[in-house]
């Protein structure tokens, strides 16, 4: 019975068209409303056919059967395929520009879907190079005439020559980031080799993006080797075996140039700590420059790449205790990008989110935003929190903020940079990590607990993201939350 529905729901498109378009009032058909409710298609009277016809009609209707029967079984196929695809529990990752939230991502790939992220090290090798290289070319720019950092009448001999030495690397810079995020050729915001002292104070010196979170790596995937990997692959996975090589040959001279007192001192005279910058590997030459060199899974935490746009991850959960799984759990975690202009990309994916994981990077308290000079980075990140916690959208989703960096909060504030000039509501509390995160989580807590349609407990954990133990702790208490909270009340879990 279907069948015939089926094949006239679907009439060609042009029939479509000139069905829609509406008839004049007189000739309109006469319409029967007795018949709405009675049988669709109509009884047929088919006591007058003849036998010719009666085979005709059979024939018809036994292949009209067979299209209806394949249609079923292809709704069928597609429609377990998505049950498939739809994941168990979707997390979303929020929180501004370089929070940590990829790195949150990371340590959940790491510590539940292994294989998948140690699939994946070459890619991040590249990333790494590039972090690398960017380190080094910025040294180098300093060592460029009209630096405001070394002046030129500075350089002695073995820098000239280290200058020419590592010149190569520029052009190996160039074809990483042609591999890595072939948009943006150039690093995204400007910021980068400025030299200018505003850059430098920041921690994204050496921005790399990616337009979209994971496509860039699909191209390590098949450029390893095997029959079908196209000339345009081949050519890539060759030159970057040859940007490899060229590291290789640059290792000494990295570390010479690192190690120059010169430089140490006119970084130190103008309080320029690339240690804290992103993606800093420069303390790790050595290792990461030598042949067959692979990357640790601190190493890839450790790697800075900027995410535009969004981007979900099927996780599906590959380990556990016996028993502790009944089956398979696929999770989905959305990555989003999380500068200013790329927020308004998140709204879409806030309607069947199972829980919100704010990162909040304490670390940022004495710094600004890139895309707006005049906007503290902690101001920012509460601002940020305080329109998620009234989102309409949100009220379903279990809240839980991470105090991020807490690492880089803690060298920061035992170097004497004091918490309160840059918070004055601080006022004359202790300049000392413990009580800093108390008055944030009692900050962060407060908003939440603004909103009376907030019912559900805020969870808070400080983190450092680029140690996985300590994260994967963290967690391990998340999951423990999704498990006995609201999810297992659903039979999720
Ligand atoms: N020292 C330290 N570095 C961290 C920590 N968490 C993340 N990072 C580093 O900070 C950098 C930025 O982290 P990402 O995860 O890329 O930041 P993001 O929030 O995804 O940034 P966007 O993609 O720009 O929105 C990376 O180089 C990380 O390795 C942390 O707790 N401590
Ligand atoms: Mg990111």
């Amino acid at each position: 019975m279907a069948l015939y529905n089926r094949s006239r729901q679907k009439p060609p498109r042009q029939q479509q068209r000139k069905q829609r378009r509406p008839l004049p009032l007189q000739d309109t058909p006469p319409i029967d409303l007795e018949v709405i409710n009675s049988h669709w298609p109509p009884v047929e009277d088919f006591s007058r056919e003849t036998p010719e016809q009666h085979e005709e009609r059979l024939a018809h209707e036994h292949e009209a059967k067979r299209i209806n029967d394949e249609i079923d079984a292809q709704i069928e196929i597609e429609k377990s395929e998505r049950r498939k695809r739809r994941p168990d529990l979707r997390i979303i990752l929020l929180g501004q520009a370089e929070s940590g939230k990829s790195t949150i991502l990371r340590n959940f790939q790491l510590k539940y879907a292994p294989t998948a992220f140690h699939a994946e090290e070459e890619a991040w090798r590249a990333v790494i190079d590039l972090n690398l290289i960017r380190s080094v070319t910025f040294l180098l720019n300093l060592l460029e005439e009209g630096s405001v950092l070394v002046p030129l009448r500075r350089l002695t001999d073995d820098l000239r020559r280290l200058r020419v030495s590592l010149s190569p690397l520029r052009r190996i810079e160039e074809s990483l980031s042609r591999f890595i995020s072939s948009d943006h050729p150039r690093r995204a915001s400007g910021n980068g080799f400025s030299n200018n002292l505003a850059a430098l104070t920041t921690e994204r010196a050496f921005e790399v993006c990616v337009r979209s979170g994971s496509r860039w790596k699909s191209f390590f995937k098949g450029a390893g080797g095997g029959a079908a990997v196209s000339r345009a692959s081949a050519q890539g996975y060759e030159e970057l075996q040859n940007a490899r090589r060229v590291i290789e040959a640059c290792r000494e001279d990295i570390v010479a140039l690192w190690n120059h007192p010169a430089v140490r001192a006119s970084l130190a005279e103008q309080s320029v700590s690339l240690e804290f910058q992103s993606g800093f590997f420069l303390d790790a030459v050595d290792r990461i420059a030598a042949p067959g060199y692979e990357p640790s899974p601190a190493d890839i935490l450790k790697a800075r790449i900027q995410t535009v746009g969004v981007e979900e991850y099927p996780l599906r959960m590959e380990i556990g205790k016996a028993g502790e799984y009944n089956r398979s759990l696929l999770w989905s975690i959305i990555d989003v990008g999380g500068s200013r202009a790329l927020r308004a990309a998140w709204l879409p994916y806030f309607d069947d989110v199972n829980m919100l994981l704010f990162i909040a990077p304490v670390s940022a308290f004495n710094q600004t935003l890139i895309e707006d000079r005049s906007v503290n980075r902690l101001w920012d990140s509460f601002l940020l929190w305080k329109s998620l916690c009234v989102h309409k959208l949100l009220k379903k989703a279990t809240f839980v903020l991470l105090l991020n960096k807490y690492d880089l909060l803690d060298a920061k504030l035992r170097s004497g940079i004091q918490f309160r000039r840059f918070v004055t509501s601080y006022k004359d509390r202790p300049n000392k990590m413990d009580s800093v995160l108390h008055y944030l989580k009692g900050k962060f807590s407060a908003i939440y607990q603004q909103d009376p349609e907030n019912t559900q407990p805020l969870h808070v954990h400080v983190t450092c993201a680029t140690d996985s133990n300590s994260t994967s702790i963290v967690l391990a208490r998340i999951r423990e939350v999704i498990h006995t909270a609201n999810f297992k009340k659903a039979n999720l879990l």
